[in-house]
């Protein structure tokens, strides 16, 4: 049977980068999605964006929220220091089975813990199942009518502490205008707008990146 994109993805990340080294797994993924196929990963021009958030919080404890291929996965692991670690959430088991292997290809499998399951189920039980209290970094990816009940769910479970940075991508494409809403008018956030495209395009996107103030 005809293969899926992801596992297309995957085949031209073991054909093109080398083992061991995530920048040659990110440029092998951009060059598949700028040359072969669109798929949505964060991309190069947003990617960047994040690489320098992730550099300023450098984080302790990260979440993400829509794991995919494992592209973005692999750009914030890549930046981590020794000893860090990041859980990512996967809802679709294909997606989270290639992510699995694009992250383990990149040499990154002791820095991520891959869960599967919704965001809604998982959030309350993060305390519990992983021993973390707060999150220093957050980046949301995953269904954008997800991003506002999840992160009153944050709110709600205590998993954000005084200059926790969340980071959200496609607040315009394909938007998350409430979200915007709630981040940019509560006296909770300082919310800043970083302009970009949507990856591998020119139609306008961009990255949301909201400061909890406690
Ligand atoms: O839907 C997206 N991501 C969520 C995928 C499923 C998440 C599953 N999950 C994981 C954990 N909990 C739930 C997404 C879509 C697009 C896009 C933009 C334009 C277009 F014409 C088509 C698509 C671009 C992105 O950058 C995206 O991130
Ligand atoms: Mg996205």
């Amino acid at each position: 049977t005809r293969s899926t994109r992801p596992q297309r993805m995957l085949k031209a990340v073991q054909k093109n980068a080398t083992k061991g080294n995530p920048q040659s797994v990110i440029s092998a993924i951009d060059y598949f999605c700028k040359n072969s196929e669109w798929a949505m990963n964060v991309g190069d021009e947003k990617g960047s964006i994040l690489d320098s958030v992730v550099t300023e919080v450098n984080p302790s404890t990260v979440l993400e929220l829509g794991t995919y291929c494992g592209y973005s996965t692999v750009r914030i692991a890549r930046l981590l220091s020794p000893g860090t670690k990041l859980i990512t959430l996967e809802f679709n088991p294909a997606y989270a089975t290639v992510a699995r292997q694009i992250i383990a290809y990149a040499g990154l499998q002791d820095k991520v813990t891959l869960v599967e399951g919704s965001s809604a189920d998982l959030i309350p039980q993060i305390k519990e199942r992983f021993g973390i209290t707060t999150f220093d970094f957050i980046f949301l990816d995953h269904w954008k009518d997800r991003y506002l009940p999840d992160i009153k769910l944050f709110e709600e479970c205590g998993l954000l502490r005084k200059g926790s940075v969340l980071l959200a991508d496609n607040v315009i494409c394909p938007g998350a205008p409430e979200y915007l809403e709630y981040v940019r008018n509560s006296p909770r956030y300082e919310s800043r707008y970083y302009p970009a495209h949507l990856e591998y395009t020119k139609a306008e996107d961009g990255l949301e990146k909201s400061v909890f103030l406690g």
